[in-house]
């Protein structure tokens, strides 16, 4: 788990879902027991038919006994469809229940490299297709087993006996492919999330692919990638098809064993010539559910795998109601010795500091510019300001609270952020602009893309703030998405605003929009930071600070700062502002 998800939070949707789930089963449970019972329909009616009817000759008999197998067999059928829909309703309920919280738990692990590819959303869908799957009414089956053994038994211990030993068989050839085809079921779940990531990120960067003449290459790597995932599948596949092909004609075998064993009985006067075909008819029944479990064994195991990761992950869900309904904070920051190790990762186990002992405080209304060479901690500190990631040390506070103290959604309504690499989602550019909100209004969404500098801008699109961006049917250059970022980051008059590097892809006119934008939030007593390479906009701020390999190089007034710092020649490259 990346390090967001290092906090056990109370809620783990999931769990309690499985809580309602087991009363579903328990349901379930009954409904196998009385399927199964009603699964003797057929062969006593034959027993009753052959024994009782041919040697009577009585048609009222026959008649009788129909009437009772289509009332018993309408049950069945209610029965059947009953199971079958609890299970179904109880697969939907669970992915209404988790879905959100999935989702919401993937998307957090996605904005830093979630190096284990975990999919929660992957698995939930595993195990909503294992709840609606004939796989599950197999193991509800298996305990049943007996009661099919005890007629047999009823009809001769012989034919009980030899039809346990059959079961024994069919059940450790069962054990055997669990144990056989376990590990590569997993190893087989794993590679998948690998492969999944890689074609999603290079779907993501195909211009690059395609314009460095890559495609062969890549289609090389994920061809690979491809092959690790399908050979553990084939390996368990192999496995599993073994076991099930032995345990199919094992039970053929069995069955006309017991019709031979049933007539050396029947011959020796021990039962009647009914009973064998009923023993063959109920015997098969008893073993019907091993084999069904057998051939679904890969979907059991990879709902299984699905069902642990889940578990485990949901623990880490934030829980909504953990925080406080806070009042509007003014904008007061303060930073204090706050130090940053690199986010945990299954992979690497050393964590070099990211950032050391930071430590600054700021004002309402004040905009400080964070200037540092490439790697120094800029983007690093900013996802600290905004909450996405914690402080190993230190804490950062706004108006006197540390931001875990507030609901999420409400410090996320507080806070105005552009990060560095920024898209627009699918959806309108008002929608965009607007977080998505549904009870957004347009004066708003106009106000901020107005301060934004980019109302014009959007009045020339095609469909004006109607415009659908976010695929590749209008696409955006980087600047018109840069400063689309920051009508958004500005949207709903922020106290806080933390822009990183949000003039990278920006022209002359756009920095200028940029400068006036920083000044017009800081005169409405937001704090502004702006973490920059290019110098442009600091004009707009009135603090400095400079970060040199994640510790503060100095912090102060902007003169103050400038004066001892010693400005980067004209020609080199736009790497660092200043020297310290
Ligand atoms: N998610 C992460 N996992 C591990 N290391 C990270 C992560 N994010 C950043 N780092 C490391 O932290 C250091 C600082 O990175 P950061 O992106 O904060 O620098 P920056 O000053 O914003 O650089 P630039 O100006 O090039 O954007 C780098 O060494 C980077 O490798």
């Amino acid at each position: 788990m990346s390090e967001q998800f290092s906090v056990k939070s109370k809620k783990n949707p999931y769990k309690k879902e499985l809580s309602r789930l087991r009363r579903a089963f328990l349901t379930v449970g009954l409904f196998s027991a009385a399927i199964n019972l009603l699964m003797l329909t057929g062969p006593l009616y034959m027993l009753q038919v052959y024994d009782r009817v041919l040697s009577s000759g009585s048609v009222a008999t026959l008649q009788g006994l129909f009437v009772i197998v289509v009332i018993l067999y309408a049950f069945l059928g209610v029965y059947e469809f009953l199971r079958a829909r609890l299970l179904s309703r109880a697969s939907y309920r669970m992915d209404q229940a988790v879905g959100a919280d999935a989702f919401g738990f993937w998307l957090r692990s996605g904005f830093v490299d979630n190096k284990e590819h975990y999919n929660p959303v992957q698995d939930l869908a595993v195990i909503r297709a294992f709840l609606a799957s004939p796989a599950i009414l197999g193991l509800f089956d298996l305990p049943w087993i007996p009661i099919f053994l005890a007629v047999v038994f009823f009809i001769h211990p012989w034919l009980g006996w030899l039809t346990v030993g059959g079961a024994i068989i069919v059940i450790i050839a069962a054990i055997i492919n669990r144990f056989a085809s376990r590990d590569p079921i997993k190893n087989a779940g794993n590679s998948e999330g690998v492969e999944r990531s890689f074609v999603e990120r290079t779907r993501r960067n195909a211009e690059a692919v395609l314009a460095l003449g890559m495609l062969d290459k890549v289609t090389d790597r994920w061809s690979g990638l491809h092959q690790n995932s399908l050979g553990h599948y084939q390996t368990g596949g192999d496995r599993s098809e073994i076991v099930a092909a032995f345990s199919k004609s094992f039970r053929l075998l069995l069955q006309s064993t017991l019709l031979t064993v049933g007539a050396y009985l029947a011959l020796a006067q021990e039962i009647s010539a009914g009973m064998i075909i009923a023993t063959s008819i109920v015997a098969g029944r008893a073993l019907a559910p091993v084999d069904q479990v057998i051939a679904h064994w890969r979907t059991i195991g990879r709902a299984g795998d699905a069902h642990r990761r889940l578990k485990d992950a949901m623990d880490y869900i934030p829980d909504p109601q953990s925080g406080f309904d806070l009042p509007e904070p003014k904008g007061h920051l303060v930073v204090k010795n706050v130090t940053k190790l690199t986010p945990k990762n299954s992979l690497v186990s050393d964590r070099p500091r990211i950032l050391e002992r930071i430590s600054f405080e700021l004002e309402p209304g004040d905009g400080l510019g964070v200037v540092g060479s490439s790697a120094a901690g800029k983007s690093s500190l900013a996802r600290l300001l905004v909450g996405l990631w914690q402080p190993d040390h230190g804490e950062v506070r706004l108006d006197g609270a540390t931001l875990n103290q507030w609901h999420n959604e409400d410090l996320g309504g507080h806070i105005g952020y552009l990060p560095q690499r920024v898209e627009m989602l699918p959806g309108t550019i008002a929608e965009n602009i607007a977080r998505f909100d549904p009870d957004a209004r347009d004066e708003d969404v106009i106000e901020a893309a107005q301060i934004a500098g980019v109302h014009d801008m959007i009045l020339k699109m095609p469909q004006g703030y109607t415009t659908y961006v976010g695929t590749t049917e209008q696409p955006l250059s980087g600047g018109q998405t840069q400063r689309l970022g920051l009508a958004r980051a500005l949207y709903g008059s922020p106290r806080l605003l933390v822009l990183d590097e949000p003039n990278s892809n920006l022209d002359a006119k756009g920095d200028e929009a940029l400068a006036s934008a920083v000044i017009g939030m800081r005169k409405k007593g937001c704090t502004v930071l702006v973490m920059a390479h290019r110098p442009s906009v600091i004009q707009a701020v009135n603090k400095i600070l400079i970060l040199h390999e994640g510790k503060v190089g100095r912090f102060g007034l902007k003169e103050d700062v400038l004066q001892h710092a010693t400005p980067q020649r004209p020609t080199a490259a736009p790497s660092s502002v200043f020297e310290v």
